[in-house]
């Protein structure tokens, strides 16, 4: 517990990590599981959507599947927290316009926003990697209780510009276009897939555990480890 990494950026996972998987689960699921239908019929002509749609037909082998089978299999998807990417697009669409709204409002653990301002505070980049899409992440983070997080955010990364979350190479891939030495990189995740894979592309990793939290009682897998942002420091180069 209580690490000290040395790094010049942290790279934040949301979902159980800055913030409960309970909301995402409880409250934004539903709210997207109800606006489905109405979009994928209204909607279908916009390009996004369509894209989307053609992604649930592809990943489900199933080319004529019309707007009906498309919002049963995406609520499918929903009931096993399924992280495919049509799903995550077309959640994005729908909980953007909530929050702009104010039907939405985001959710951060208590020791999160005080740790990433004062880490930017000290220099270090904060960037956001997570299977929500980055359209999804922009409303997250300017949405907060707390205020507008997003001026803190260096970048946004998904599933999408980056790629899967368990494979060293989407880790190579944000340190290319954050032009960050990978062993200045400091991963936070609550997922022992998600620290291997960037612990393999040379980054630092810290497993956050919270109690209630799914992965809690799978520890972190050999990865240093944290309960909350406060225990943990960050070093910068040269401080
Ligand atoms: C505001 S992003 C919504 C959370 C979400 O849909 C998701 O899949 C988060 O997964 P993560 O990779 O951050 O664990
Ligand atoms: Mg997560």
């Amino acid at each position: 517990m209580s690490p000290r990494i040395e790094a010049d950026a942290v790279v934040l996972d949301i979902e159980g990590t800055t913030s409960a998987t309970g909301f995402v689960v409880d409250v934004l699921y539903p709210y997207s599981r109800s606006r489905f239908a109405a979009l994928l019929t209204e909607r279908a002509g916009e390009p996004e959507v369509a894209r989307a749609m053609a992604g649930v037909r592809e990943l489900t082998g199933e080319p004529d599947a019309d707007a009906v089978r498309i919002e049963k299999t995406l609520n499918a998807w929903l009931d096993e927290d399924r992280k495919a990417a049509p799903l995550k697009t077309l959640q994005g669409l729908v909980w953007s316009e909530g929050f702009a709204r104010g039907d939405l409002v985001a959710h951060f653990y208590a020791d999160v926003v005080p740790a990433l301002r004062a880490w930017h505070a000290a220099g270090v980049r904060l960037y956001v990697y997570s299977s929500g899409s980055v359209a999804a992440q922009r409303a997250w983070f300017s949405s907060a209780p707390e205020g507008d997080l997003l001026p803190l955010v260096s970048g946004l990364y998904d599933t999408e510009n980056a790629g899967p979350k368990q494979e060293p190479e989407s880790y190579r891939r944000i340190a290319a276009a954050t032009g960050v030495p990978a062993d200045r990189l400091l991963f936070l995740s609550d997922r022992p897939g998600e620290l291997d894979a960037a612990r393999a592309a040379g980054w630092r990793t810290v497993g956050v555990r919270r109690p209630g939290e799914p992965y809690y009682e799978q520890g972190a897998g050999g990865h240093a480890q944290a309960g909350t942002f406060d225990e943990i420091t960050v070093v910068r180069r040269g401080t």
